[in-house]
């Protein structure tokens, strides 16, 4: 039995699902018209905030004040923001079955429910290291962060284990916010991640090399190169040490681990076309089914800037890839169109009183300047990427909200460069006067 027919429906509720009806409000949306089904308990919120303030020992961010779309200087849409504007917010309601054909979804409790258009904002989910069979790694004590429930429970640990070391595993995004958070709470941690250096997607050795000895510096003990074979639990289940390849073992009160991410592809398996590990769709976030768009970390997008097709799992471009499905969704309801996705990559990190902001493509010669004078004083230094000639990527530690612009403008433009030494001597001034 059909419980009740939307135009529009949102399968996930994170960043991209409350960017998405905050679009739908200023597109004129009317009551009634639109469902959003969210496994979570609580109305989208900026999810970067739990790796970051949410573990604060003081001033911790809480809800209500990290909804969407707070991380973007936009107002904070609470659950209550939902029903005032006629919008369905089922909570704490996972959707079971997505059938594109029926246009038609099942929610775990077994209710169906109807709809003329679905954006699938699923994002993703964090890769355990149970998956990959390391033994012991089903103990207690052994936590992964992506949803509040996560991060809760990780709070809960460092109360009670306030004395016990811990281990971060994974020298990522959230292995580097997560020991920053964890020395912030008077945790002693030790890094465990393989070669050559943390980062190893974004950072060159040089950065890296600065970001690590700013950790060490910090109390942080850094093991790089074995991985975690096992994890030795006491007789309540609890974790007690990691055991490293090379026969290392290290005691540990808590394990955090973060290993990576895979995007939540299960609804739509199968029944729309796929490519980079997502779903692929053109620049309106159209899936190969004219009524279903993907957005967000599972999208698998056309790069316009570069001319390819890829797959981000980023902030910045959840939110913009949600506005950008419904303003296309919209324009296609008048029969009018707009212009397709322009991406600029944006990624960015904060910890400890660090924070860096790169944009466009890290390809090329890597052109670092400031280094050694940020060793000492901690003061800003960055690295831009050549190729072909051009500048098109650029890093900046410690940058104002302006040099963040420059660098993006830098990266935008991708302006010509005659010589490394020209970007040497002129480091940030290239990018403020260009
Ligand atoms: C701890 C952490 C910190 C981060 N910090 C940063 C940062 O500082 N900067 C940055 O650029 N990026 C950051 N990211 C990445 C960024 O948060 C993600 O790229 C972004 O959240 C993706 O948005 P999304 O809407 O695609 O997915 P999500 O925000 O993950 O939302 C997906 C939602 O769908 C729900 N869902 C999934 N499957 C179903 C289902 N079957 N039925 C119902 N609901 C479902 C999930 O529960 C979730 O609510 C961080 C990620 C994490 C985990
Ligand atoms: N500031 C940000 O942009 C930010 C912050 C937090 C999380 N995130 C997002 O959350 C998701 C998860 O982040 P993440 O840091 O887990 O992923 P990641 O891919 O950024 O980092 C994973 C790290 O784990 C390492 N690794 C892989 N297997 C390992 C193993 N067996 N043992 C030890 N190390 C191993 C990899 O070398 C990599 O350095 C990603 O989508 C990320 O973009 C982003
Ligand atoms: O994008 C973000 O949102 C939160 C915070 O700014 C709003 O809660 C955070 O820490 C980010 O990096």
């Amino acid at each position: 039995m059909t419980e009740k027919v939307y135009k529009y429906v949102i399968v996930g509720g994170g960043v991209s699902a409350g960017y998405a009806a905050r679009e739908f409000v200023q597109q004129g949306l009317k009551p009634g018209e639109l469902a959003i089904f969210s496994s979570e308990e609580f109305a989208p919120y900026e999810r970067p905030t739990l790796s970051k303030a949410y573990l604060f020992p003081e001033g911790a961010a809480r809800l209500p004040n990290f909804h969407v779309c707070a991380g973007s200087g936009g107002t904070k849409q609470p659950p209550e923001w939902y029903t005032e504007h006629g919008i369905d917010l089922y909570l704490s309601t996972e959707v079971k079955i997505l059938d594109v054909e029926a246009k038609s979804l099942t929610t775990s409790a077994g209710a169906t429910y109807k709809y003329e258009t679905v954006i699938v904002a699923t994002g993703a989910t964090f890769v355990r290291l149970a998956d990959s069979g390391v033994p012991g790694a089903d103990a207690q004590g052994i936590y992964y962060l992506r949803e509040i429930d996560d991060a809760d429970k990780l709070l809960a640990a460092i109360k009670d284990k306030k004395d016990g070391p811990a281990v971060v595993i994974g020298g990522g995004y959230i292995g580097l916010e997560l020991t920053a958070c964890l020395v912030k709470n008077d945790v002693k941690v030790t890094m465990v991640y393989p070669g050559p250096h943390c980062m190893p997607r974004l950072f060159t050795p040089e950065l890296a090399a600065f970001y690590e000895g700013y950790y060490e510096a910090k109390g942080v003990t850094i093991v790089k190169g074995p991985r975690a074979t096992e994890f030795e639990k006491d007789e309540s289940g609890q974790v007690k040490t990691v055991k490293l390849k090379d026969g290392t073992t290290i005691q540990a009160d808590i394990v955090v681990v973060g290993v990576g991410a895979k995007p939540r592809l299960e609804l739509l398996k199968g029944q729309v076309a796929e490519e980079k590990g997502g779903f692929k769709v053109d620049g309106f976030f159209k899936t190969s089914v004219p009524h279903v768009y993907a957005v967000g970390d599972i999208a698998a997008f056309p790069m316009k800037i570069y001319g390819d097709i890829r797959r981000v799992e980023h902030v910045d471009h959840a939110r913009k890839s949600a506005i950008q499905a419904v303003q296309a969704i919209k324009a296609e309801e008048k029969g009018e169109t707009i212009p397709e996705y322009d991406y600029l990559p944006y990624f960015y990190s904060r910890s400890f009183d660090l924070s860096w902001q790169f944009y466009g493509d890290n390809v090329g010669e890597a052109v670092t300047w400031g280094r050694e004078a940020a060793q000492a004083s901690s003061s800003k230094f960055g690295t831009y990427w050549v190729k072909d000639g051009k500048v098109v990527g650029a890093f900046l530690e410690g940058g104002s909200p302006e040099e963040n612009k420059a660098i993006a403008k830098v990266a935008k433009e991708q302006p010509a460069v005659s010589s490394k030494d020209e970007l040497l001597s002129a480091g940030l001034s290239f990018a403020t006067t260009i």
